[in-house]
């Protein structure tokens, strides 16, 4: 069966050439049977593709993208319907990490081993704490003046007719909280749990979510599980249920929530500026999303600390922190 996989991991192997083809050869066909799921629909979160192969197709001879605000700011005062693609990196100026660097791992497992359907039912206690603490850390944040930045956005070119959209990897609420009314929330939320029995979704900012998880969740490398059993981890508040809860968010693996995917895709297809914000464009299906505006001749302007693999898709790059960048970018309009 064909695995999906990252070019850059396999790039840094050492391989003599004849392996060298062979893998590139697998990969070019891993992002094509990717690209092929895309299409019918079938997104998972996760799957990655070197951006030769990114939905737009090989890549053709791009320029570089422009830094210049004024006209930036001229396309935007232009724009009817503006799709705003977030990722951790707005959130970080709040004190919520992204998950690289020193916060890849948590204790001593990768995150994206640990927030898997298969960690979850193996070790549910384990994968709770991590949770938990991560609830934890969400709890007391107050969003940045990037996200107010773009709620205020929404409301002013609202009133004149025009649209704003967020589509968000990031699974805190701080958009919400920002007075953002318009957000798609495509890897779900930290702060709501669901029934693995009966699927009953509810919000839920309970701290800590149950008795047994109090104290638990440290992510130093040398804090032991806590083993909770599994009728002491969260359970449904039905009477005739009592069924694990798990957090509705997407894991690293799952496929993505289709009603709100197809809300995405309308997004994508009638806007007419894309913003791509503090996100690494590395998993997928949102790395995608700006190449696919940027596909249709629309401008795609990204703010990020540094390039992304998708940079030399879009028109606009804004280097730095997008709390300091985004206000003036998406300032009012003399
Ligand atoms: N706040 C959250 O909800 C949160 C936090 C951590 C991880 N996650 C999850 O991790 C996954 C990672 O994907 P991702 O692309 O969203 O994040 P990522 O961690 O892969 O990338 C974060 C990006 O933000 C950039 N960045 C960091 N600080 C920034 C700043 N101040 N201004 C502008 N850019 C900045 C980094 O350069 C990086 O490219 C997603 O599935 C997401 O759900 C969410
Ligand atoms: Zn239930």
């Amino acid at each position: 069966m064909m695995t999906h996989t990252d070019c850059n991991t396999l790039t840094r192997h050492q391989m003599s050439t004849s392996h060298r083809t062979v893998v590139a050869t697998l990969v070019t066909q891993a992002c094509r049977a990717t690209m092929l799921l895309q299409r019918r629909g079938m997104f998972t979160l996760g799957l990655r593709m070197c951006s030769g192969h990114a939905a737009t197709g090989p890549k053709t001879e791009a320029p570089r993208p422009s830094s210049n605000m004024n006209d930036f700011r001229r396309d935007f005062a232009k724009a009817n319907h503006i799709a705003i693609v977030t990722g951790a990196g707005i959130a970080v100026a709040s004190g919520l990490p992204t998950f690289r660097g020193k916060h890849e791992t948590w204790r001593k497992w990768k995150t994206q081993d640990l927030a898997t359907p298969e960690a979850f039912s193996r070790v549910p206690s384990r994968v709770w704490e991590f949770f938990h603490y991560r609830r934890e850390l969400v709890m007391d944040k107050k969003p940045t003046a990037a996200h107010y930045a773009i709620a205020e956005c929404e409301a002013r070119l609202r009133a004149r007719g025009k649209d704003v959209v967020v589509i968000t990897q990031c699974v805190d609420d701080l958009h919400l909280q920002a007075g953002s009314k318009r957000v798609l929330k495509i890897h779900g939320n930290l702060m709501e749990t669901r029934c693995v029995s009966c699927g009953h979704v509810h919000a839920n900012r309970h701290s800590p979510i149950c008795p047994a998880l109090k104290d638990t969740g440290s992510p130093e490398a040398d804090v032991a599980d806590a083993q909770i059993p599994v009728d002491k981890l969260p359970r449904c508040k039905k009477s005739d249920c009592h069924g694990l809860l798990r957090p509705n968010v997407v894991f690293f693996g799952e496929t993505l929530d289709s009603h709100i995917l197809t809300k995405v895709e309308k997004e994508l297809e009638d806007c007419d500026l894309c913003l791509v914000v503090g996100t690494s464009s590395i998993v997928y299906p949102a790395a995608m999303f700006g190449p696919r505006v940027a596909s249709r001749g629309v401008h795609v302007a990204e703010f990020n600390l540094s390039a992304s693999p998708k940079t030399e898709y879009f028109t606009y790059h804004f280097s730095g922190r997008c709390e300091e960048t985004l206000p003036a970018a998406l300032a009012p309009l003399q």
